[in-house]
């Protein structure tokens, strides 16, 4: 059958009914595909998926032009509309921002799907446009709700340690063990000379190790072996896969921290979708040489500019990161300060205690 014989086989109510329920579904669905794009692009600030937002509007306007929109347009009826009455409590408040974009992932779903079933008598082209759509959507949902999920943890963040075997003062599992249970917030696996088999056994060996805790794990480097052994995400430089390739790899549920030296390559990061950065070299680092430091200036620049969680990275302990709080950053990525301490517990603590200090929380930044 035709589309013109499809709606004309149907009697005149019923034709009449069945746009009407297209019109409002269709409202629904653009206008909730516009607010989940406000969501993104004004306070995420992703262009990556801004974009395939955007895109996916432009696929259902495609697929809306399949059904007459002129008579849709004559069939709606709000006057007489009763649905305009009726509404629940639930409905009329939002308790977060996530709270709007989780109940509008759900509208969109539903106007897809009623679009999909009631398009089956005008259009078979547009029924299955509709079904993909739905079906694309379902990943845009999980990228936008576990990423905050994701977001929230990293955003809690204050105390990040990378961990290197050959700077530990005691054996490295043991030196994990107690920073884990002491209470850092991440722990980075980073290993430069170890062959990828012994490299995943210890990733594998510290998945185990946070599994019950709060302690994040990141794997320095190399999405695959973050992969394997399920780690909680990964953490390249600027000489490393770019944001987009580790993301095909990781997928919307992984955490992707990137190491910046500059504003550049921080907004670069950012507009990515990065879900955290690394700023430094600020101070002279034990554990990895520099030719030239973005230092304290660098931390000042972070912590007017950047949305995302920055963690300074460089040579910080106890002994300057005062200075780093001072700069307005509260979170720090620290190697030898803990992998070298006799009082690991104590140097954590200290250390949270001056990053949480007033002048620096992004609460109190007006
Ligand atoms: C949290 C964090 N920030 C920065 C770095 C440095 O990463 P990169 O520049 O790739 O250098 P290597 O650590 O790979 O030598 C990091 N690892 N973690
Ligand atoms: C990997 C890395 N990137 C910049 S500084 C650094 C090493 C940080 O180690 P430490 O905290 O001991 O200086
Ligand atoms: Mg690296």
């Amino acid at each position: 059958m035709t589309e013109e014989s499809i709606s004309q086989d149907l009697p005149t109510l019923e034709s009449r009914s069945v746009f009407r329920i297209l019109d409002a579904a269709a409202n629904r669905c653009r206008e909730g595909l516009r607010i989940i794009e406000d969501y993104v692009r004004f306070h995420r600030n992703e262009e990556s998926l801004s974009s395939d937002l955007k895109q996916l509007r432009h696929d259902f306007r495609n697929y809306w032009k399949e059904l007459d929109p002129e008579q849709l347009l004559q069939n709606r009826d709000t006057a007489g509309d009763i649905g305009t009455a009726i509404s629940t409590a639930a409905e009329n408040v939002r308790a977060s921002l996530l709270d709007v974009v989780a109940a509008n992932c759900k509208r969109v779903e539903e106007s897809l799907r009623t679009l999909e079933e009631y398009s089956k008598l005008i259009s078979t082209t547009a029924a299955r446009g509709f079904e993909q759509l739905r079906y694309r959507f379902y990943g845009f949902e999980q990228e936008l709700l576990l990423e905050n999920q994701r977001k929230a943890r990293i955003g809690q963040a204050s105390v990040y340690f990378l961990l290197t075997e050959k700077t530990c003062v005691l054996n490295w599992q043991t030196t994990a063990e107690q920073a884990i249970t002491l209470g850092v917030d991440v722990i980075q696996l980073r290993e430069k000379e170890l062959d990828d088999r012994e490299l995943l056994a210890r990733a594998r060996w510290l998945r185990d190790a946070t599994r019950h805790s709060s302690t994040l794990l990141i794997i320095n480097d190399r999405p695959d072996i973050a992969l394997l052994c399920d780690a909680d995400g990964v953490h390249v430089g600027q000489e490393e896969l770019c944001y987009g390739d580790v993301r095909k790899l990781l997928g919307p549920q992984k955490l992707i921290g990137i190491s910046t030296h500059n504003m550049e390559q921080a907004r670069e990061a950012v507009a990515a979708g990065a879900d955290y950065v690394g700023a430094g070299p600020t101070f002279l680092s034990e554990t990895k040489s520099f030719s030239e430091f973005a230092g304290l200036e660098f931390l000042r620049q972070m912590a007017a500019e950047i949305s995302i969680p920055v963690f300074a990275i460089g040579g910080i302990g106890q002994e300057n990161v005062e200075e780093v709080a001072q700069a307005g950053i509260s979170r720090i990525a620290v190697c030898q300060a803990i992998s070298q301490s006799q009082q690991m517990g104590r140097i954590i603590q200290e250390m949270k205690n001056i990053l949480s200090s007033g002048n620096n929380r992004e609460e109190n930044r007006v």
